[in-house]
């Protein structure tokens, strides 16, 4: 028999206290209703009356499919609960549910309200009450509460007590700070559970020391029944409790998935990963690579030894099946790779080859060879490929460059302005035809090389009309006099929205570029099929 563990989701509320987040209201719609689908129990809207957002986000009624919530802070100290216009906002917000913020450390109800301990107790009772009143489920957020049960633990108890019984459903325990950690929080939660009961708590960690997640797991083993935190741990400072991370512990990990249930079915489960990127992209951001569960890292594994178990049972180095949270394996080929690293990625693009084939072990001494010259393969998928298929001899010999030239004129025009201007010039021979010769000019070398490279490949040309280069990154690896270039190129086909990586390395960043770019080309041959 389980127990119920209920999520409260506050991504729209804390997540928008995140330093460079602005949620628009469509994106808070689109994330409310993600959430709900995800199964998440409550989900906190935002602030009404905090900003034109979140008051028209509660101006009517969201049909979200969850206990939707709105925040804000208790009645203000010396006002009436009928006469806080901050407090009749929230109480006419179209709202299940109504989270208030409240203190809950006597310093700071001295510093930062001003008032006494009696008068911030009595905000906390006709907050409830009105809410209460109004029908709502009430939630109340004690602000700073391990901080305040630290230096008067009668006072924070006395506010948690307050609120519980004046009728709030639930009483949630902030470490505000981010600073407690997992033992203090287990110690404390227990003392607390002592007075008001498990199931009426919960926790809201920040995690400015990385135990947002920990501190919660650590409030559940204590007593605590619901749990905050929000998408990718978005939230004020260093985050809240990180959703993305907690949701597969509680489901996947024994001690908890024996014991609770928290509402996510596996379906949900397994569209954690999707969720959390659509997030990233909405905020114009990219995936956190190493992030526990969700990330593009999680489940790769470059390592020789690791690589040669995982192909034999991946269990072997994975602590959960990458596919329960919709996440992927993946074998990387590097120089900390051996055979079984470089059988994995070849059969992972479709190369069958036998695991004794000698061609296997030159292949990985080249792979260590260039990536000891600078050369980076996992980063660079596609050019691996092309590597491997020309050691197995799977390349047509499609295009040769006879020679290429950039060159960037830099001068003042007749109205003495200062102007600049690359042309490229590639000259190339496909088969046994007459040689092509192309130029172009672009808004700088690797433009224009790219430009004048694709502009005639005879009669490779209808293949490559729908690449492009969608990406240029350039890393210096050693300075001075002897510097090496790596440039990483990746390019995207229209036509099948695929994109892949090439590399080149050179002490001239023209020639790494342009080996980067030749090698895209041919990639995409290959891919379409091309035949000599
Ligand atoms: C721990 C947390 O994350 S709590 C959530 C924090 N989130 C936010 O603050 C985001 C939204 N906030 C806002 O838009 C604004 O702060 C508003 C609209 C709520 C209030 O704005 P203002 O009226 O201009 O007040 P301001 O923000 O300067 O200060 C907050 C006031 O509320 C008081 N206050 C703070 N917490 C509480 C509380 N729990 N109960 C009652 N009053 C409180 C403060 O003492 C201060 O009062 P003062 O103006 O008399 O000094
Ligand atoms: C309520 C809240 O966000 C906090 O105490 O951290």
């Amino acid at each position: 028999m389980t127990e119920r563990l209920y999520l409260f989701d506050t991504t729209l509320r804390d997540g928008a206290q995140t330093n460079g987040v602005d949620f628009t209201l469509a994106d808070k719609l689109v994330i409310a209703r993600m959430l709900a689908e995800l199964g998440i129990d409550y989900i906190e809207g935002g602030y009404p009356g905090a900003n034109p957002t979140d008051t028209e986000l509660f101006g009517e009624d969201r049909g979200i499919a969850a206990t939707f919530t709105a925040f804000g802070m208790t009645r203000r100290p010396g006002r009436s609960a009928s006469n806080d216009p901050g407090l009749a906002m929230l109480l006419d917000a179209h709202a299940d549910a109504i989270c208030f913020v409240a203190k809950s450390w006597d310093y700071h109800v001295r510093v930062a309200l001003e008032t006494t301990l009696e008068e911030n107790l009595a905000s906390i009772r006709d907050s409830v009450q009105a809410a209460r009143a109004r029908g709502r489920e009430v939630l109340v957020d004690c602000e700073h509460f391990f901080d305040g049960y630290k230096a008067n633990p009668d006072y924070a108890l006395a506010c948690a007590e307050t609120a519980y019984r004046e009728g709030a459903r639930w009483v949630v325990l902030c470490d505000t700070n981010g600073g407690t950690l997992p033992n203090e929080i287990e110690r404390i939660v227990a003392e607390v559970t002592k007075r008001v009961p498990g199931d009426r708590l919960g926790i809201h960690a920040h995690n400015d020391t990385e135990h947002g997640v920990a501190n919660s797991l650590a409030a559940v083993r204590a007593g605590v029944r619901q749990i905050q935190g929000t998408l990718n741990g978005l939230g004020e400072r260093c985050g809240n409790a990180n959703l993305m991370s907690l949701i597969p512990t509680l489901r996947l990990k024994r001690e908890f998935a024996d014991r609770f249930d928290v509402g996510v079915s596996d379906a949900a489960l397994a569209s954690l990963t999707r969720v959390s990127r659509k997030l990233d992209e909405m905020l114009n951001r990219s995936p956190d690579r190493h992030a526990p569960y969700v990330g593009p890292s999680a489940f790769v594994t470059k390592a020789g030894i690791h690589a040669s178990a995982i192909l034999k049972d991946p269990a072997t180095y994975e602590h959960v099946r990458p596919e329960t949270v919709g996440n992927r394996r993946d074998v990387l080929v590097s120089d900390q790779g051996g055979r079984s690293n470089v059988l994995a990625e070849l059969a992972r693009v479709g190369l069958t080859v036998d695991k004794d084939d000698p061609r296997i072990g030159g292949l990985l001494d080249v792979v260590k060879e260039r990536e000891a010259i600078g050369y980076a393969y996992e980063s660079a998928p596609a050019s691996f490929e092309l590597l491997a298929r020309r050691m197995l001899g799977t390349v047509p010999d499609y295009v040769e460059v006879i020679k290429f030239d950039v060159n960037v004129e830099h001068r003042i025009n007749a109205l003495g302005q200062r102007v600049t201007a690359t042309v490229a010039v590639v000259k190339v021979k496909v088969g046994d035809d007459e040689p092509l010769i192309s130029a172009a000019e672009g808004i700088g070398p690797v433009h224009a090389l790219d430009l004048a490279l694709r502009k005639d490949l005879g009669r490779y040309q209808d293949y490559i009309r729908s690449l492009s280069l969608t990406d240029y990154r350039v890393r210096i690896l050693n300075g001075g006099t002897e510097a090496v270039t790596r440039v990483l190129i990746e390019s995207t086909d229209a036509d099948t929205g695929d994109t892949w990586t090439t590399v080149g390395v050179s002490p001239n960043i023209i020639d790494a570029s342009f080996q980067a770019l030749m090698d895209s080309i041919v990639y995409k041959l290959i891919r379409s099929g091309a035949t000599a």
